[in-house]
């Protein structure tokens, strides 16, 4: 690591996201001629408390320019970045998070922040000629098991459906390769699957597909469906998580949760989850969300009552905030958190959530966003922290097809010495 190397500008720009909204791409340049560049993600289900996304006027772009933001990272950011080393990514976040000044990073904006986090995270990792993943993660890395969204519903799709995620997750494989051919076999027998059953197989947001299916278990049927015909066994080769992103539906004050035809209280969802879902499927090992961010009294009942044998995935409720998830871990709420770097808006803090998960036995699932683009950032971020789960779509839709892709490339890198997580069972198939 040369010493001398310092950052020597700072400059983002508007591009697009995969939903054509523009987002911030930032250029970190060193003093020694590297440049590092990133671009941030958008949601569409965002979590009531994450870091502020800062857009603006413009009615050319329905008011969903970034250009404020942009202007911060090539002032602001610019100034207070120039001459620092780009070596120790705590110290740069840090700054930037002392400049903002506000406790959810309303003032410069989370997008400018991340752009140019995660960029000096690439910058410094190619001046030192080493992969993102080796630099973020030193030796001690592995590469996820993979979460795919492969039927969309809420906020993702315009279908009928309420609960926001249906993914499939190759659960026994010998190599990473091996689970996401897994996958692909099993989303091209999907299509045919819905086909035959006389439904559109057009995409949502992420690549899955959105059926005008009529409920949850329809859609559930559909995947026991698609794994068995692709000659795979649900739960034991593939297993089910869904994403119900209930406070989509979730009536704060009269805590009724409306999907499905369905007006449920907390009771009546928790008996339909324990005794109808879980019951009639197996196969599903994972519920992210299954309660609002509003609603943590019951998330953690819930917690209590299932939580040894389903993974519960906290997002909203914890919006890969530290001291959020300290007090959730306290009630205990979930036993798994989501990280999305965007909902906390710099790779140290989302580092930091990690940590705190690990040490409290809790799984962690790294996510894309529903808006993303063709940055790779968070395949290299999942190996480097170990993160065990990675979710970022189906295997269709080239923004999140090139995540999975650049993992293929960092399994091949590690000439099988890289280690594949396995969830739910903690042990090697190979
Ligand atoms: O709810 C989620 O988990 C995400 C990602 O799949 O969706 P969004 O980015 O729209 O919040
Ligand atoms: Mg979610």
């Amino acid at each position: 690591m040369s010493k001398s190397v310092v950052i020597e500008s700072v400059k983002a720009r508007e591009v697009f996201d995969s939903r054509g909204n523009p987002t911030v791409e930032a250029d970190v340049v060193l003093t020694d001629g590297t440049l590092g560049r990133a671009s941030v993600p958008s949601g569409a289900s965002t979590g009531e408390l994450e870091a502020t996304e800062l857009r603006d006027g413009g009615s050319r772009l329905l008011g969903k320019g970034v250009s404020k933001a942009v202007n911060n990272v090539n002032t602001e950011i610019n100034d207070a970045l120039k001459g620092v080393s780009p070596y120790n990514q705590a110290a740069i976040d840090q700054i930037m998070i002392d400049l903002d000044g506000t406790p959810n990073k309303a003032r410069l904006g989370a997008n400018a922040i991340l752009g140019v986090s995660m960029a000096t995270a690439r910058a410094a990792a190619l001046s030192l000629d080493t992969p993102l993943y080796r630099y973020l993660g030193g030796v001690n890395i592995e590469l996820p098991q993979t979460f795919h969204n492969v039927i969309n519903g809420g906020a993702h799709a315009d279908n009928g459906i309420d609960f926001q995620e249906f993914m499939i997750t190759p659960i026994k494989k010998t190599s990473f390769r091996d689970g996401i051919e897994k996958i692909a076999d099993t989303y091209h027998t999907l299509k045919k699957v819905l086909e035959d059953a006389g439904f559109q197989t057009g995409l949502g947001d992420e690549g899955g597909f959105a059926p005008d299916l009529k409920n949850t278990d329809e859609a559930v049927s559909m995947l026991y469906k698609a794994i068995e015909q692709a000659g795979y066994v649900p739960g034991e080769d593939i297993g089910i998580a869904l994403d119900a992103a209930s406070s989509e539906f979730y009536n704060e004050e009269t805590g009724i949760y409306t999907f499905e035809g369905h007006e449920f209280n907390a009771d009546q969802l928790r008996d339909y989850y324990v005794n109808d879902l879980l019951k009639k499927f197996p196969a599903i090992i994972s519920i992210e969300d299954p309660f609002s961010e509003n609603d943590w009294d019951n998330f953690a009942k819930f917690t209590e009552e299932v939580g040894d044998r389903v993974q519960l995935v906290g997002d909203d409720i914890f919006v890969t905030n530290p001291s959020i998830f300290r007090k959730g871990i306290k009630k205990g709420v979930a036993n798994s958190i989501l990280i999305k770097l965007n909902q906390i808006g710099t790779v140290s803090e989302s580092i930091e959530a990690i940590r705190l998960a690990k040490n409290n036995g809790y799984t962690t699932m790294i996510s894309h966003r529903s808006g993303e683009t063709e940055d790779t950032f968070v395949a290299d971020f999942a190996v480097a922290v170990s993160g065990g789960e990675l979710k970022t779509g189906a295997m269709a839709r080239s923004e999140r097809v090139a995540k999975y892709n650049q993992l293929l490339r960092i399994e091949e890198e590690l000439e099988g010495q890289a280690h594949v997580a396995h969830f739910p069972h903690n042990v090697d198939f190979d």
